[in-house]
Formats: C-alpha cells, structure tokens, sequence
C-alpha cells in the first residue's frame, strides 16, 4: 500500500506509477533542522491565497487554479519562471529543495526529467503551501486532465504522483489521509458543488495515513482522494509538485 525509505530510488518510482504503491515516504529527504530554516526564509516573504481555495496559503500559482479562464491561463504562464526563481532566491544561500529533487528525479529516471511545457509554454514547479493551525485541508483528487481538457500532454498522462517535501509540520495533526480508490471526476466535482473539496468524513476510514515530518517528502498518486488532518499549534510548510508519468520510454515531467 505504501513503502518507506531513506532515498529516493527508481523501484519506489516504478511501483508507484505501476499502480502497485499508493504512497512512499522518503525520510529525512532533507536534514530536519535545515527544512525548518529554509522554511522560515520562504515564509519571511509572505505568502497569498489559492483563488479557489482560500483557506489555503501559497507562494507561486497553481495551474489547478486557472479554471481553463483565459486571463488565468495567461497570468499562470506570465509569473510561471518569475515563480520558480522566487522560490530559489528564497531559500538561498541553501538549494531549494524543489531544485534538488527535480535534479535527482532527472538522474534515476531512465528517460531523464524535465519542467513540464503546455500549450508550448514552461509551466510553473516548486509551489509553497501553507495550511494554518486549525484548517482543515479537505479531501480531493488531482487531474490534470481535469485542469487542461482537450491536451494532448494531459491525457498522453498514465500516472500522476503528488509530490511534497515537508518543511515544517506541527506538533499535532497535519496528516496526509489517502483513500486508495477513484472517484469520478463527475461524482467528486457533483459532491463538492462550489468547494474545492469535500469533507473527508463522507469518505469513511483512508487506508493511508501518514504523518510526515520536516525534511519527509511523500509521493503519492494524487487521482485518489486525499486530505490532511487539522494541525495544532503551527502551521504546517510544505514544497510541492506533480509528476507525470508516460512511459518507462519518455521523460518524467514535473509542474504545479
Ligand atoms: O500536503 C499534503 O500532504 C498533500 C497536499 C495535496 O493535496 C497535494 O499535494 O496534492
Ligand atoms: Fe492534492
């Protein structure tokens, strides 16, 4: 169901997009205590809100939130590599953690890894995510054929992983919950009405449930439902991306 390990490597890679895994943690993908200072750098800049999801903070837009309106489209692609640059200024003088792992991913994937690029653009990667004590992040599935209809890069797409790295988590709650089967998009998006997600508890027990810790990064196939507990006392850091997947033949490719 889901694995842990102390690197990331091409087998946990391969089970995922397989289908044979839901989920792998890879622990201490970065040092703990260096985690939690590149987060206090991310955050001294300040951070907004997702459009369509405003509990939620972020750092760098979400092509989720464009809602194929043109003028988002437009702004998406606009702040896209102003996005990626930002995130590294950020965390300098330390690597940003999304620059390493687009990097590794690049070196254990026989067809190598690149930025994602749709309607012949460089899409945005690297975006940071806030969840503030008490929010709850509720459940919802990730497709990118859902954000970008009629593509041939979306639905060329047989597996999409989520992919987070954790940079400050607090001391209580703030789990990621995964429910290991699908949900239409037409079932989710008929439930969910005008919110982003749907409250997990109409989902009855997940089958995964882990608890990340600073410096953890977690992939997961992100077209299951998923969700992520209410935090206390702080808020709750993480970097994150999708990857996508084709074939053992093609280049992974990542964007947010
Ligand atoms: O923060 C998490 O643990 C998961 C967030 C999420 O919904 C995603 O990465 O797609
Ligand atoms: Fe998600």
């Amino acid at each position: 169901m889901y694995s842990e390990h102390s690197t990331l490597n091409l087998p946990l890679l391969e089970r995922l997009v397989g289908g044979t895994d839901v989920a792998a943690v890879v622990r201490s993908f970065i040092p703990p205590d260096l985690a939690f200072r590149i987060g206090e750098r991310i955050l001294c800049g300040g951070f907004s809100r997702y459009i369509n999801a405003p509990s939620i903070g972020r750092i760098g837009m979400a092509f989720y939130e464009t809602e194929r309106r043109p003028a988002l489209v437009e702004k998406y692609f606009d702040e896209a590599l102003r996005g990626i640059r930002e995130l590294r200024a950020r965390c300098a003088p330390y690597l940003s953690p999304m620059d390493m792992l687009r990097c590794m991913l690049d070196e254990l994937w026989p067809a190598g890894a690149h930025l994602a690029t749709l309607y012949g653009r460089k899409m945005h990667v690297g975006l940071s995510r806030v969840v503030e004590p008490g929010v709850h992040f509720l459940a919802h599935h990730d497709i990118f054929a859902k954000d970008a209809p009629d593509t041939q890069e979306a639905h060329s797409l047989r597996a999409q992983l989520a992919c987070n790295v954790y940079l400050q988590m607090p001391e209580r709650g703030g789990a990621l919950q995964i429910w290991d089967r699908l949900m239409t998009p037409a079932d989710f998006d008929a439930r969910r009405g005008d919110c982003y997600g749907i409250h997990p508890d109409l989902l009855g027990r997940p089958d995964v449930e882990l608890r990340p810790q600073a410096g953890d990064l977690i992939l997961f196939d992100s077209t299951k439902m998923h969700a992520v507990t209410p935090g206390q006392p702080q808020p709750r850091l993480s970097l994150s991306c999708f990857i996508g997947y084709r074939d053992r033949a093609s280049p992974l490719v990542f964007w947010s």
